[in-house]
């Protein structure tokens, strides 16, 4: 999130906090420390954010929000307004489906104060056009943004509710229904709204009192298929108010049997951030889900490369499984992927500390002669994952593949972003020059580790 563009009218951001703040701390069992205040990050790019206004010390209570409060399936009125139960729609989709009902509501939802404060518009990739998606380059993340999938789940479990039910639904602007192509398109935006704000805002909600929660996994899209196992999701106000940034996570959500209460982990001095744990993720993932990048989730950057490529390198004519006997041969030992992941080397990691022995066990089972291949299938037993220089090589043209299908090499994007962010830049860029920069950035950082993974395997090859 950058700016102001972000959220519904802008020029009432600080009235829209202060009633929202009004509204909690006068919400019954709300509690609030008074050390704690809900600032204007704008100027920074990050929209509101928590700050301490003194100094807390570790284990102090932040605030504390009962379950009641939570904008959850179990405390909205649609339950009891629908024949059927919204639940069994899986935790994303009811939730999706509750906060359209709440929001279409306006003024008399109970969150309507809540609704003021959560932004509208988001940088996440599901919302970047064609051209700013390219300027991901080669990054896997592009494959996994799930819009697809996404519009097909909205069109086919919410569509027919939201349609059967207009009194509950009421068609927004000048739509007559949610019928029709228009219809569908205004229902869509107003789903992708929920599910990004689901993404980027929600918490996983546990049942009982006894354990403490961070925000939720990391799904590849809002739904995934394994949904069943999936606690059911919720949007905990002002504890969703606190940004992240990788290490500098200082405070967490406590769920307890009547209230979801935040803690400072460490003591925290006056006009320091708070910060939430949103976890050890790469930054392509930290865009894809939260639409923001900083570099202190640099440590966290991976590269994928896929089986197709892999295959390709090696000389195999595909990578269908039913005409590659040697796929077909690790599919059966359960060490086949799609793609596989390197991290960034850190700390003097070795090859082995950073290659997956699946990714090892596929660039031996592709490097053997059909001879070593027919021998190992027919003891039936996988190569030991070990890199020798046959591997190393392969690998190495693995990943010269990988780095020509950047359109721009390291030293060209170095240049880039240099001239979109000179030090006299504020630090918050607006639109499509905030996209590029954050694009910049994610491939930047997928560059540097197909570097220093060539630079590794250098002194085996020339072995
Ligand atoms: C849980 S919300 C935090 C509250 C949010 N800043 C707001 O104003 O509504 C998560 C969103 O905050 C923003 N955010 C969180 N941490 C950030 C950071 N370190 N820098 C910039 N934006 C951040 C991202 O837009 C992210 O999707």
């Amino acid at each position: 999130m950058s700016s102001s563009t972000h959220f519904p009218d802008p020029s009432s951001f600080q009235q829209q906090s202060n009633n929202f703040i009004s509204w909690l701390e006068g919400s019954p069992g709300v509690k609030v420390n008074s050390k704690i205040l809900l600032a204007d990050l704008r100027a920074t790019g990050a929209g509101r954010g928590i700050v301490a206004r003194t100094n807390i010390e570790e284990g102090e209570e932040l605030f504390s929000i009962p379950r009641s409060l939570i904008l959850a399936v179990q405390n909205s009125d649609l339950k009891s307004l629908l024949p059927q139960d919204v639940e069994n729609l899986g935790p994303w989709l009811s939730l999706m489906l509750v906060m359209i009902f709440e929001y279409l509501k306006g003024p008399s939802s109970q969150w309507a104060p809540y609704f003021q404060i959560l932004p509208t518009q988001f940088d996440t990739l599901m919302f970047w056009s064609a051209a700013e998606l390219q300027e991901l380059q080669a990054s896997a993340i592009v494959d996994k943004i799930g819009k697809q999938g996404a519009d097909e789940s909205i069109l086919e479990s919410i569509a027919p509710v939201v349609r059967a039910n207009p009194s509950l639904f009421p068609p927004v602007g000048q739509l007559s229904s949610y019928e029709g192509d228009a219809g569908a398109a205004a229902l869509l935006e107003l789903a992708h709204m929920m599910g990004s704000l689901i993404m980027a805002y929600a918490f996983d909600i546990e049942k009982s009192e006894d354990d403490d929660d961070e925000m939720n996994d990391a799904d590849d899209s809002y739904m995934t298929d394994d949904e069943e196992e999936q606690l059911s999701k919720g949007m905990v106000p002002l504890a969703d108010l606190l940004n992240a940034d990788a290490d500098r996570n200082n405070a967490r959500l406590y769920q307890e049997e009547e209230s979801l209460i935040m803690r400072a982990l460490k003591p925290i001095r006056e006009n320091e951030e708070i910060f939430n744990d949103y976890g050890e993720i790469p930054r392509a993932d930290l865009l894809r889900r939260y639409g923001y990048v900083t570099e202190n989730y640099a440590p966290f950057d991976v590269i994928e490369l896929s089986l197709r490529d892999i295959c390709q390198t090696a000389g195999l004519p595909t990578d269908d499984l039913e005409s590659q006997p040697r796929l077909q041969f690790l599919d059966e030992h359960e060490v086949l992927e799609d793609g596989y992941v390197i991290p960034r080397p850190l700390n003097n990691a070795t090859l082995e500390d950073i290659l997956p022995a699946e990714l090892v066990v596929l660039l031996t089972t592709l490097s053997q002669t059909p001879e070593e291949f027919e021998q190992r299938r027919s003891r039936n037993k996988l190569p030991k994952a070990s890199m020798d220089a046959k591997q190393a090589a392969l690998l190495y043209k693995v990943l010269q593949t990988k780095q020509s299908q950047y359109a721009t090499s390291l030293a060209q994007d170095t240049q880039l972003l240099q001239s979109l962010s000179p030090p006299q830049s504020p630090a918050s860029l607006e639109g499509s020059s905030r996209r590029l920069k954050m694009a910049l950035q994610v491939r930047m950082g997928e560059k540097e580790i197909c570097q220093a993974v060539l630079a590794m395997l250098d002194s085996i090859t020339a072995a």
